[in-house]
């Protein structure tokens, strides 16, 4: 048994000592606001926590002092009214500091009165006040905030204390409270470590879930979300939207010639080139295989044809240094565009999937617009030595 608890402060203390995370600057920010999403989520629950303790401490009061529990009962109704401003979200816009600021002052500074109206004084309601301390260090990830919350009711306790207890009893007292407002301070400090740690993770567990291992690009899943979440907006707001299909030629070759690590360092190649090359408002995901596809907001087709041609000229100029020497590779591009034709993700992706065929079959290492008449002159004559795309040079 003993030997259970050791290992458990062990371990405790281990936690307390853990190196702080070094979150980005934006991270921080949004796992602060994160946080502050729960917090606010929370605030209306604990109304019903909160009568609860008052009308406890409201009896407590009967039991202590008869005589002024009436003048107590007042001032913990009139605090919990007033803290009805808090919990709510109300029209000033307040933030969940302000808000906790708010509940805090009302709840904490009854306590305190309550305690220095009754006969036994504040020393009986050291506890409660000590306790108090601790809901606080929850409901913010900032040690500003935090001492911003306490910071009122604190001021409250060390006048009426002083006021009202003998000098040796006000210094038990304040040496009290200093100790369990550090404690909270303290607990407040992990709660904020292991939060980060958790927001961390889970960052982690995001970007895995929503990215291809090999090349790091937007995996099918993630890429449709995000997809069908940009076609909504483009409906919206009636904009246009395209969709570039890129199929890697002959990879067969180039796995079967160089082997498979190299076929994968060229999807790797192709993906930071791409990346390199499109907007911040692009998204580029992997499909699966060699074939990946660009999502293109705000796109027409003529500008969506000049990316493609973009993308497939610089794709085409890569010379990747192997032990076999060095390679170049080319892609066949099928483009899309949003419109009656092709309304919804599943008909523009198989829109940009046809034109993307038909630039394999119209020797490859070309641009192809989905609904191009066949005979039409091409959006992108095919490069010159198209038909051996993969080649050592
Ligand atoms: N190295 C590597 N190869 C992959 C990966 N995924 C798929 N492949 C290979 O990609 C090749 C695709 O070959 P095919 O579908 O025949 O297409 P292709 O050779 O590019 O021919 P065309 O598309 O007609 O130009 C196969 O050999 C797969 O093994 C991968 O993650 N890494």
């Amino acid at each position: 048994m003993f030997h259970l608890s050791a290992r458990r402060a062990l371990a405790l203390a281990r936690a307390a000592l853990l190196p702080p995370v070094d979150l980005p600057p934006q991270a921080e920010r949004a796992m602060r606001a994160q946080h502050d999403i729960q917090a606010e989520r929370l605030l209306p629950l604990l109304t019903p926590l909160f009568g609860l303790v008052v009308l406890l401490f409201s009896l407590w009061d009967w039991q202590l002092d008869p005589q002024r529990a009436g003048t107590a009962l007042l001032v913990r109704v009139a605090a919990v009214l007033l803290a009805g401003a808090g919990y709510w979200p109300n029209r000033l816009g307040w933030g969940v500091t302000t808000r906790c600021t708010v509940i805090y002052f009302c709840h904490a500074g009854a306590i305190i009165v309550c305690a220095w109206l009754l006969r036994p004084g504040l020393p009986y309601a050291m506890g409660a006040i000590a306790a108090s301390l601790f809901s606080m260090s929850v409901v913010t990830l900032r040690l500003r905030s935090f001492l911003a919350i306490v910071a009122a009711p604190s001021l409250l306790f060390v006048l009426l204390a002083a006021q009202q207890l003998a000098w040796q009893d006000f210094a038990a007292c304040l040496v009290q409270y200093l100790f369990a407002l550090l404690l909270a301070a303290s607990v407040m400090l992990l709660f904020r470590r292991f939060h980060q740690r958790a927001f961390l993770l889970e960052q982690q567990l995001l970007h895995m879930s929503h990215h291809d291992s090999l090349t790091g690009a937007c995996n099918r899943l993630y890429l449709e979300q995000v997809a069908e979440r940009e076609l909504a907006l483009a409906q919206r707001h009636g904009r246009s939207l395209a969709v570039a299909m890129l199929d890697i030629d002959h990879f067969k070759l180039v796995n079967d010639n160089y082997g498979h690590d190299t076929g994968d360092r060229v999807l790797q190649e192709l993906v930071r080139c791409c990346q390199g090359a499109l907007r911040e408002i692009d998204h580029f995901g992997r499909l699966g295989g060699e074939e990946f596809v660009c999502v293109l907001p705000e796109t027409d087709q003529a500008e969506a044809l000049l990316c493609a041609e973009r993308l497939r000229a610089s794709l085409a100029t890569l010379r990747m240094a192997t032990p076999q020497g060095p390679l170049r590779f080319t892609v066949s591009i099928g483009v899309a565009v949003y419109g009656p034709e092709h309304p919804d993700w599943p008909a523009l992706l198989k829109a940009a999937d046809e034109a993307m065929y038909r630039a394999k079959n119209d020797g490859r290492n070309c641009v192809r617009l989905a609904g191009e008449p066949p005979k039409q002159a091409a959006a992108t004559p095919p490069a010159a030595g198209a038909g051996a795309v993969l080649q050592s040079t």
